[in-house]
């Protein structure tokens, strides 16, 4: 489990003249992530500080384009994808005790219980060695979210919801053409019916919460990654400062 840090945001708040940075760094309350966890003085004593992980989880309905921006990411900033759905056909394909359950849990459009999820996810992210995760697909539920903050101990620094009308998602899922058992009419409303129905309701959790960042997932891929890519950006600038403020 990852130790939690106390927030910086209000100094960050009141000190930065980017509105945008300021902005961000009041959402990061777990900013040090990022930085190169320079040992700090804790009661005059020299400490090592443990990192944190830096985590994003990435929403959206079926075929919004999470998937295809995560990679954009990735390429961009560095992080470690991990997409809960490809995990979850993983288990699948490789026979394991869970196997048959999810495939029968994914054609029928509906979500695999949380405890097998988190499990898969906490294990990549263990073994990864990555410190900046993208978390795709995932908490598809409430009761996804609250097991992975029992789980793994913290929460995301940033959500993204890729917002995009139900008639666009249909056309992209019937184009796909990945050979995924769901891209079916029939599981494709089913899986539409989930998202409107438990999804949202994490959607607007996280809105609440002030971590949400809502991008208009229609037009080109580039022209959505150009939403998506002063968010990162932001978060970079804030890193760098906190290294900076370390350093002195
Ligand atoms: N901006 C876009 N315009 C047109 N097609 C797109 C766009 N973004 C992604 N696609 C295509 O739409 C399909 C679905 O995209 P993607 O797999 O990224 O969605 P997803 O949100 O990950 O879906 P799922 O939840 O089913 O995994 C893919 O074939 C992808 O190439
Ligand atoms: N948190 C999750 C994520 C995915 N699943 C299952 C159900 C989804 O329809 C399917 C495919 O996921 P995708 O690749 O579209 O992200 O996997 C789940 O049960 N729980
Ligand atoms: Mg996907």
């Amino acid at each position: 489990m990852w130790r939690r840090v106390a927030s910086l945001s209000s100094f960050i708040s009141s000190s930065s003249s980017s509105s945008f940075v300021a902005q961000t760094a009041s959402r990061l309350n777990t900013w040090e992530s990022l930085t190169t966890g320079i040992p700090h003085q804790e009661n005059g004593v020299s400490v090592p500080k443990e990192k944190n992980p830096f985590i994003t989880f990435v929403l959206g309905g079926p075929g919004s384009g999470k998937g295809t921006q995560c990679i954009k990411i990735v390429e961009t900033f560095g992080f470690k994808h991990l997409s809960a759905g490809d995990l979850l056909r993983r288990e699948i394909a490789s026979n394991s005790a869970d196997g048959a359950m999810i495939l029968n849990t994914i054609k029928e459009g509906k979500i695999v219980p949380s405890q097998v999820t988190v499990k898969l996810i906490q294990k990549e992210m263990e073994s990864s060695g990555s410190n900046k995760f993208l978390i795709d697909g995932f908490p598809r539920t409430e009761e996804n979210r609250v097991s992975f903050e029992r789980i793994i101990g913290v929460e995301p620094n940033v959500v993204l919801f890729f917002d995009c009308p139900e008639e666009e998602m249909v056309k992209r899922l019937l184009n796909r053409n990945q050979g995924r058992v769901d891209d079916n009419l029939e599981t494709i409303k089913k899986r539409l019916k989930v998202f409107e129905a438990l999804s949202l309701p994490v959607i607007n959790y996280y809105s609440h919460r002030g971590k949400l960042y809502t991008i208009k997932a229609v037009g080109t891929e580039d022209e959505i990654f150009e939403q998506v890519r002063p968010i990162f950006t932001a978060f970079e600038v804030c890193s760098a400062s906190t290294m900076i403020l370390q350093a002195q």
